[in-house]
């Protein structure tokens, strides 16, 4: 049985299973909050994107935005699935080098690269810096000149798109704070100011317009702006790009309102755009990079929490607190992000009510779900919340001194433990006694 759309099926005991795995049965076994990924559906996300350029014929990079979710397990399967990966800080590539990713399949993106994440990216010899800024073209090029070496980059281009998304993770407009804008000639500025640093070898553009796009045309539209340029360029220098990169941000399906389109269509699409400007500057195809995050990981992920108090206000409204929150999952706090779930242990019965789920932070705003249609409740009962896959656990933190949840990978029907619970020595780990004064106690 399909729930509602979500790919995942009920047991003949009524719970909700992932990967053929009893939710009920990992909730007891690994307690919650806890993550819960279908590896399976990871590997069909990548494949989908991966098998589209390969059936079209085209070179290609698909690389795994790792701030989606990153940890050495995920990376590991990310890199037997062939993608590529970006990473955007020195504990991001850490996790990469870590999982054993090929280094030159790693690519660096930043708004303010530090010095010592450049200096780990060249000593590590990674694929491709995205060069976000002046500043950072400076920094590079001492650092490739002191080590005496050559680093393949692409310019980050703000190309003036608005993409149909929420304003914080919209990013392809005008005023924002990534890349050299196109509309007031920094993008010019930095492809001349490149031309005098022969250890920078510029292969081409990138840009990102934002993420959660259900549609293909804000990137189609990016694609022709970015070409604008290429245009020029190749008039004026012959400039030929050997790599075009589109990022990511293509959207996935959160509640029964999102329409996100198969990754297959947004790849025919990007590609059919970029034959289409080549064909018009009679220019070899580059090879085409993108860089999906929450395609890959988002719809593969749940979260199961435990059921606790609950509050009745006559008139007004049910609330139902789980055992975990924005700590876990900020999103619907950050963002209004909107969620789907079940109760995983009665996902054979039908909603009955309408309630709506509280965390447990100090914040009247922390709520994971407004309005969820629900079968009877009851304390105990395991909730699960679909497609929390994508910058759930990435974006978790210890507010309130919550500990981190455990994550949790199911695949052929078993289940293994990749990421381990936070234990409250974890959350003390760092502090320090203050010992100047010691002796005035308790005054
Ligand atoms: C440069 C860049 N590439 C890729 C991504 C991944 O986006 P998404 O997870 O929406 O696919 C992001 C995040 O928005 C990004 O900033
Ligand atoms: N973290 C955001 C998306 C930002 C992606 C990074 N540029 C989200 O949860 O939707």
């Amino acid at each position: 049985m399909i729930i509602d759309n979500h790919p995942f099926s009920v047991n003949e005991k009524g719970h909700l299973e992932i990967g053929n795995v009893d939710t009920v049965e990992l909730a007891n076994e690994y307690g919650t909050p806890l993550y819960v990924y279908d590896v399976a559906k990871v590997r069909k996300n990548c494949r989908a994107f991966i098998n589209t350029f390969t059936k079209l014929g085209v070179k290609a990079q698909v690389t795994y935005a790792s701030k989606a979710f990153s940890t050495i397990a995920i990376l590991e399967v990310i890199n037997q699935e062939g993608l590529s990966l970006d990473v955007v800080s020195e504990g991001e590539l850490y996790t990469a080098l870590k999982a054993d990713f090929p280094t030159e399949k790693i690519h660096l993106h930043g708004n303010n690269k530090s010095e010592a994440e450049l200096i780990m990216a060249i000593d590590n010899n990674i694929g491709c810096i995205i060069i976000d800024n002046f500043y950072e073209i400076e920094l590079l090029d001492r650092l490739l000149k002191e080590k005496n070496k050559q680093m393949d980059v692409l310019f980050r281009v703000t190309p003036g798109v608005e993409s149909e998304t929420h304003q914080y993770i919209m990013t392809g407009n005008e005023d924002s704070k990534f890349g050299f804008n196109l509309q007031n000639g920094q993008i010019e500025h930095a492809y001349h100011m490149v031309q005098g640093h022969p250890n920078i070898k510029l292969k081409g553009l990138h840009c990102h317009i934002g993420s959660q796009i259900f549609t293909t045309k804000s990137f189609t539209l990016a694609i022709e702006m970015l070409f604008t340029l290429i245009a020029k360029w190749n008039q004026t220098d012959n400039f030929i790009p050997e790599v075009m990169n589109f990022g990511g941000g293509f959207g996935i399906r959160y509640t029964k309102d999102d329409r996100p389109l198969p990754q297959a269509e947004h790849v025919e699409k990007i590609v059919e755009t970029v034959e289409s400007e080549i064909t018009k500057l009679s220019i070899p195809m580059p090879e085409i990079w993108i860089e999906p995050g929450r395609s890959i990981v988002g719809d593969a992920g749940i979260t199961l929490y435990t059921v606790g108090s609950m509050k009745s206000i006559p008139n007004v409204r049910e609330y139902v607190a789980i055992d975990g929150g924005m700590a876990d999952n900020i999103r619907p706090a950050l963002y209004q992000a909107k969620y789907e779930g079940i109760i995983a242990n009665k996902a054979d019965k039908a909603p009955t009510k309408t309630v709506s789920i509280a965390g447990k932070c100090c914040e009247s705003g922390d709520m994971l779900i407004w309005d969820l249609p629900v079968a009877s409740i009851e304390h105990n009962d395991i909730l699960a919340v679909f497609s929390t896959g994508a910058y759930g656990y990435a974006m978790a933190s210890n507010y309130n001194r919550f500990q981190k949840p455990a994550v949790v990978f199911v695949e052929d029907g078993t289940a293994q433990l990749v990421v381990k619970r936070e234990t409250l020595d974890d959350i003390i780990k760092n502090d320090l006694s203050y010992t100047k004064n010691s002796n005035l106690t308790g005054r």
